[in-house]
């Protein structure tokens, strides 16, 4: 998918998946803004990034997703640079259940700025030309992990506020398209030490939550995520789970 002449906003771009999700968008010709509170690992992507495909294409911001203001100064900044922002990706994570305010207040709260704030940059109901807002969720978003209750429960909450937002009612008005991708294990090996967790018996239980699960490239699932962009359709929610095709899934909930 050609993606020259688009500007995408990426929170948690620095590392892990937010790193690969930069580097595809960038492959296919958009202008990435790296929004990351890690100061040094963003500098270090920017200049890679940038030293691979043009300078002038690569943008660090630092930016804390538990700070609006900052944020929005993130927003600012990537639109001084680039003139316009088309996508935005609710990427930044922490899964550490032991700082569990923390950890709502990035995963849920951060998401919702980051999608206050891209309705706000991009909606045509506010001036913008429309555009793309992607949630990244988890299978947790849909499977419990048992591991980690209260990282389940932002990443189901991914989903709720996705729907709500991505409705074509609200579309129809801002025109920005709003979509959750469920994102399986990932084989970076950063999820499995035991301080993330509030006790043995929650730790023990990763091994539970990990039965079955294949670990899957960063790259897989940042490629997976690029090529259900367009084609989605608003409000819809994706899954790229054990190394395999995004597939859209169902939004289960029980009649009213
Ligand atoms: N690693 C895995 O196995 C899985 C990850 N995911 C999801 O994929 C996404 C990316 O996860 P990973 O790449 O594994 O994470 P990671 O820990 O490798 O990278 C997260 C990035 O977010 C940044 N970040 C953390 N707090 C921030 C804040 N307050 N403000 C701005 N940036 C902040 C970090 O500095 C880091 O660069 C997350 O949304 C996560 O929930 C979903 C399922 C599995
Ligand atoms: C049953 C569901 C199956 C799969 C879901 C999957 O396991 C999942 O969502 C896993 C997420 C893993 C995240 C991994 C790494 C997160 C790293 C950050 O917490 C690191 C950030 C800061 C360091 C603070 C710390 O934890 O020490």
């Amino acid at each position: 998918m050609d993606l020259k002449g688009n500007v995408a906003l990426v929170t948690g771009g620095a590392t892990g998946l937010g790193r690969a999700i930069c580097e595809e968008l960038l492959k296919r010709g958009a202008c990435i803004s790296i929004c990351d509170l890690d100061s040094d690992a963003g500098e270090n992507a920017c200049d890679e990034l940038g030293k691979a495909f043009g300078k002038e294409k690569v943008l660090f911001c630092h930016c804390d997703v538990t700070d609006y203001v900052q944020y929005e100064d993130a927003f600012q900044t990537t639109l001084a640079e680039f003139d316009n922002i088309d996508i935005v990706i609710n990427n930044a994570e922490i899964m550490n259940d032991k700082f569990w305010e923390l950890e709502v207040d990035v995963n849920l709260n951060g998401a919702i700025r980051g999608t206050l704030l891209a309705l706000q940059f991009l909606g045509k109901d506010k001036g913008g030309k429309g555009g793309m807002l992607i949630n990244i969720g988890s299978a947790a978003s849909v499977k419990p992990q048992i591991s980690t209750p209260i990282y389940t429960a932002t990443k189901h909450a991914i989903l709720g506020l996705s729907k709500a937002c991505g409705d074509s009612y609200h579309f129809n008005h801002t025109g920005v398209k709003v979509l959750a991708i469920c994102v399986g294990h990932l084989d970076t090996g950063a999820s499995s030490h035991s301080n993330r967790f509030t006790s043995s018996v929650h730790e023990k239980a990763w091994q539970l939550d990990m039965k079955g699960i294949i670990p899957q490239k960063t790259d897989h699932v940042a490629k997976g995520i690029i090529s259900v962009l367009k084609e989605a359709n608003t409000g819809s929610i994706w899954l790229i789970s054990n190394g395999k095709a995004p597939k859209e899934i169902p939004y289960s909930v029980a009649t009213v």
